[in-house]
């Protein structure tokens, strides 16, 4: 039997008025449903913003190490949940187990680093010309945090923008995607167990259309943190510039990885493997651009494919499970359409490229590891972010031409090397 999540606004578990849930299907087996969370209201969310004001007021009084003992015993609580948070994570967006316990972890040792934070240095005493001033820097409170996340990472990401908002004395107001809700609502009842004065940490759930974008119009949001698309993204720095408020954006990647002639090629197919396709490639930060120099492109890809192939695609849940299914419909139907995109475009698919239906994959949102070879910079496969288990291979004669494709994108997040030698570029 699967729980419904409440809303966590001034300290109370609420119920939203709107009467609607939302309910979170494991993308292993399409038909279980993990969870389900509050369809929430505007009203509710306002209600939410007026909590974390008005607790604002005391919690950045507090002393720094204060507010890191609350943080502290937040980690100390999720330590004990460990195993219950990252084997709902696997079942709500399909990551493996041991990538979802790594996720938790690390989502752990984040806040224990900030709740260490109050008890750093907070500023810096600049030398005047002015011998009788003094002059100096310190950190203050913007004031209520609007925090908006993606499903990719459901813990590690509210945590990262959660824990530095709280500690230096801000209050924060969760919305995490809806794919990941049900995660998120188990790291905020960690944060309850850990007694948190009332309205410092709220937790709602609902559509972006609504909540997200309610946080980013609401003015006594002071600031939004936001993880997820560029698009979303975009809207939301528009609309809380537009009224002066702060706000940060981490958004989409198109990451390439290099592989020099005189790399050692098992390394590098290795890191090929495991930066573009753990987590079925659903990480900004994912290798999705192979670019190989030509004198070693076929031997390369003739050892990426044949270690693809031993690739265990399965649940999440299953030990031997190396990666995991598409996490949600849409994302699957996002992947088949860029996977159709690349071989209308002439790219020619080396590996993979079809669902995979046999057995218990049939119930589940499962596409082969995928290779497109002969991919060049024109073809949109090469250009958007697919955020699923697809491999562009592009082939260069050159370091200069490997990084001049490897600029050849809009986006600008992480890129990789393989190679013995130092490049100054
Ligand atoms: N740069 C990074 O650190 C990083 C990390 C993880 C994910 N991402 C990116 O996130 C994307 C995948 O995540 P996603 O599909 O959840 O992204 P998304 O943009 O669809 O959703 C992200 C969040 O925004 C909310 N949202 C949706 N519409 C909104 C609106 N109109 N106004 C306000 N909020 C709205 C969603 O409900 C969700 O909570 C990928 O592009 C990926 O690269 C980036
Ligand atoms: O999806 C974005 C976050 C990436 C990340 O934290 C990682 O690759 O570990």
């Amino acid at each position: 039997m699967h729980k419904t999540f409440l809303n966590y606004i001034g300290g109370e578990w609420q119920t939203s008025k709107s009467g609607d849930i939302l309910s979170s299907y494991n993308p292993a087996n399409k038909t279980e449903v993990v969870g389900s969370v509050q369809k929430s209201t505007r009203e509710e969310l306002d209600e939410a913003a007026a909590q974390a004001k008005k607790a604002q007021k005391a919690w950045r009084k507090l002393a720094g190490a204060e507010r890191g003992n609350y943080l502290y015993k937040a980690a100390v609580i999720m330590e004990e949940n460990l195993e219950e948070i990252a084997t709902t994570m696997t079942k709500e967006m399909g990551k493996s187990l041991p990538e979802a316990k790594g996720e938790t972890t690390r989502g752990i040792q984040i806040l224990k680093y900030f709740a260490g934070e109050g008890m750093r240095s907070d500023g810096d005493v600049i030398p005047s010309t002015d011998p009788s001033a003094l002059m100096f820097s310190k950190r203050v409170p913007i004031g209520v945090v609007g925090v908006i996340t993606p499903w990719n990472f459901p813990v590690a990401i509210p945590i990262w923008k959660i824990a530095p908002a709280l500690i230096y004395g801000n209050t924060v107001i969760l919305k995490p995607a809806s794919e990941g809700s049900v995660t998120a609502a188990k790291v905020i009842e960690c944060f309850e167990k850990a007694d948190f004065p009332a309205g410092v940490v709220n937790f709602i759930t609902g559509s972006g259309s609504v909540i997200g974008q309610g946080l980013a119009e609401n003015k006594d949001v002071n600031a939004v943190t936001f993880t997820g698309s560029n698009n979303v993204g975009k809207n939301i720095g528009n609309i809380v510039g537009a009224r002066g408020g702060k706000y940060q954006l981490e958004m989409g990647g198109k990451n390439p990885i290099i592989i020099a002639e005189d790399c050692d090629i098992e390394a590098a197919v290795d890191a090929t493997l495991s930066g573009g396709l753990k987590s079925t490639g659903q990480k900004c930060t994912c290798s999705s651009r192979v670019i190989v120099q030509s004198a070693i492109y076929d031997q390369f890809k003739e050892r990426l494919i044949k270690k693809a192939k031993e690739i265990t695609v399965g649940d999440g849940m299953d030990a031997s499970t190396w990666m995991g299914p598409c996490a949600n419909e849409g994302q699957f139907n996002t992947v088949k359409y860029y996977i159709d995109k690349g071989k209308e475009e002439g790219a020619t698919l080396a590996l993979g490229g079809n669902q995979l239906t046999e057995g218990n994959l049939k119930n589940g949102y499962y596409i082969e590891p995928t290779i497109f070879d002969n991919v060049t910079s024109d073809m949109t496969i090469a250009q958007e972010e697919i955020f699923g288990p697809v491999l562009a291979l592009m082939k260069v004669d050159t370091i200069e031409d490997a990084i001049a494709v490897a600029n050849d994108v809009e986006f600008g997040l992480s890129a990789s090397i393989f190679t013995k030698i130092s490049i100054i570029y």
